[in-house]
């Protein structure tokens, strides 16, 4: 392609580069603020999870507009508070670090550019997400670089990758590590991917059930060596009654040896806000996703009979937590918990700095990283100006607001075309998980491509396949194991919107030009987090937002005659759900009928572009932001 992307989709006849122009990052602030200070205890945890590349923050959302810069200032000047009051902040991230923003997925080899700035955080702890391990080259990455780079601080107790030189799978990160806290505690720290099988061959997961029976997993929960807390944390969800959850297989494994030491569970993965509740000692939270979210936990409760803490037991000039983990127990803890919308306002009030004085060198230095970099992949060229906003969720599947027939569909119908075979009926399957984000109204960017649909998944193909067989396809994936998306809320805005005015300015001049915060006599809009300590863990109260279920899997029917069915079709799907096709169409269809559909190098990430082109052009010069 040329440096225009100009060479996606086959089908594309509109000329539109004299279009391309660049948007810049929107108001960075949030409509409305945090409700009260964080209750400092103990020991402290701040929690990022499935990020996917977001670290430009939400550019059409101002509630979660903070960009990386302003975590590292925030993040920094949250560890010097801690260090002032006498207590421990632990700083931790729980994987899934690209597939999902033009930052971390435009370079040939995802998370090039994103994984330096990613590092700007000074994590105490990290772990790997699937993510990680879908593609050869990127879990390389994580091995030879990051996980060297990170040395015992990135964990990676049940996943290993295939070293070329020596011949064996070996550990990525540590698979444990035993530290003591500025404060003296002494913690054990296990991080435990899910039983993921969608690895490419560069990595081995072992199942959690598996890694409990590892010699070293034996020798570190039985050692002598005196733990104050364990530190469970891994790209797993915390609830237990979620399918994916192995972290409670190995909590029990430690329960069995350690009956009343704290344990402290960080999860992810399923992408939402959530806390559980595992015993009297063990309380577990998850920090949603996309930089939406930053999670709080703390603790109180270390005393000389329990423990090495030498800080200070309530913090002053602050609340400190005060509830048990559950009505009744038998526990010296008490935890707090909240999840904090990703914005400067937020930053800001939880340092109790103002918006002049709150950013750190340190933190602009990163702030404009990220803009060098999106100049330097043209995140910000323009392709289309969408009429309006679609979502994934906060509508009915079937509604003509929803992406999926309101953009996917249409989209697919359009661009997902071999010019050889356009006269033939076909069908075109995906799965809806590879859809990641609501399109907003507005300028549609080279970002917003990776925003909605990132993955590299071809387009393959089965020519022909009776019609009768191929329509039963959809229906049998989406009564299969994996058909059912999360239904658990999430934190999404639906109708946050960027100022058009700041348009064209970087971050920084943003920042100067509107120096105060802007507040609107509005609730942030939002979707409202209920988990094991009720409804009030969010920091931020949102007005409640809808999450209607979605079929696993979507289908565009094309080409077909009015009123008549055709006798075969094209029966066109993604790679990454190839061997469920197969399996639904049974027997007398093998991998070696399938080959590419438009060519091999056409994936998913290539039919946003041309459709934005064909039919998005109105208004693409004074295109309308959404409205708040
Ligand atoms: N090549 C791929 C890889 C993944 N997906 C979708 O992503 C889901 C997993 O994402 P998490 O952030 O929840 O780990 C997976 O279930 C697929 O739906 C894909 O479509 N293509
Ligand atoms: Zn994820
Ligand atoms: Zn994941």
């Amino acid at each position: 392609c040329g440096s225009d992307h100009s060479c996606y989709g086959p089908t594309n006849t509109v000329e539109h580069v004299r279009h391309v122009k660049r948007i810049q990052p929107g108001a960075p602030n949030a409509a409305y603020g945090p409700k009260a200070p964080l209750e400092w205890g103990q020991l402290n945890f701040l929690h990022t999870t499935d990020t996917h590349g977001w670290l430009e923050g939400h550019l059409k959302e101002q509630n979660y507009g903070a960009d990386w810069g302003d975590f590292v200032t925030f993040s920094r000047r949250m560890k010097q508070t801690a260090g002032n009051m006498g207590v421990d902040l632990l700083l931790i991230d729980t994987g899934d670090l690209h597939d999902g923003n033009g930052l971390s997925d435009a370079t040939t080899i995802d998370g090039t550019d994103s994984m330096p700035i990613f590092d700007g955080i000074e994590y105490d702890l990290l772990t790997i997400g699937n993510h990680e391990l879908y593609i050869s080259e990127v879990a390389y990455e994580m091995f030879n670089t990051w996980a060297r780079k990170w040395g015992d601080r990135y964990i990676t107790s049940n996943v290993k990758a295939f070293n070329q030189t020596s011949g064996q799978y070996e550990y990525i990160g540590a698979t444990h590590r035993y530290f003591t806290t500025p404060k003296g505690l002494r913690v054990m720290a296990f991080g435990v991917l899910f039983d993921f099988t969608g690895n490419s061959n560069a990595s081995q997961v072992l199942k959690a059930a598996e890694m409990v029976q590892e010699e070293w997993f034996k020798n570190a929960v039985e050692t002598c060596e005196p733990i104050d807390v364990f530190v469970l944390f891994g790209h797993n969800p915390v609830r237990q009654t979620d399918s994916s959850n192995t972290l409670k297989l190995v909590f029990d494994e430690i329960r069995k040896v350690h009956p009343t030491t704290p344990i402290q569970i960080l999860g992810g993965h399923s992408h939402i806000r959530d806390f559980a509740v595992y015993d009297d000692n063990s309380v577990g939270i998850e920090s949603g996703r996309y930089c939406e979210t930053l999670g709080w936990m703390s603790m109180t409760g270390f005393d000389a009979s329990n423990s090495n803490f030498k800080g200070v037991k309530n913090p002053h000039g602050v609340p400190n937590p005060t509830r048990p983990a559950r009505q009744g127990a038998k526990s010296p803890f008490v935890y707090s918990r909240r999840y904090l919308d990703w914005n400067r306002q937020t930053f800001i009030y939880h340092t109790k700095q103002t918006e002049a004085a709150f950013d750190y060198g340190s933190g602009l230095r990163v702030t404009d990283e990220v803009s060098q970099v999106r100049e330097e992949l043209k995140l910000g060229d323009v392709y289309g100006c969408a009429p309006q906003t679609w979502c994934i969720s906060c509508v009915p599947f079937n509604d003509t607001s929803n992406i999926f027939p309101g953009v996917v569909l249409p989209a697919v119908s359009a661009i997902v075309v071999n010019k050889t075979r356009e006269d033939k009926s076909r069908l075109i399957i995906g799965n809806t998980g590879a859809i990641r984000f609501d399109l907003h109204q507005g300028p549609f960017t080279y970002d917003d491509n990776f925003i909605v649909s990132p993955f590299r998944d071809a387009f393959l193909y089965i020519p022909d396949v009776p019609y009768e067989l191929a329509k039963t396809v959809l229906p049998k994936l989406n009564s299969g194991p994996i058909a059912k998306r999360d239904l658990v809320t999430m934190p999404v805005p639906r109708d946050s919107c960027t100022d058009p005015t700041l348009g064209y300015l970087t971050r920084r001049e943003m920042r100067q030009s509107h120096g105060v915060v802007r507040r609107q006599e509005v609730v942030t809009s939002g979707y409202v987090t209920t988990d094991d300590f009720g409804s009030d863990g969010d920091d931020t109260v949102h007005t409640g937002i809808e999450n209607y279920a979605l079929p696993g899997y979507f289908q565009a029917e094309v080409n077909f005659a009015e009123g008549s069915n055709p006798e075969a079709v094209d029966l066109i799907f993604v790679d990454f759900i190839e061997s469920l096709i197969l399996a639904d169409l049974g027997g007398n269809y093998t991998s070696d009928m399938v080959s590419c559909y438009i060519d091999c190098d056409f994936t998913s990430q290539d039919f946003m572009l041309p459709y934005a082109k064909l039919v998005w052009q109105e208004n693409i010069d004074n295109c309308p932001l959404a409205q708040a």
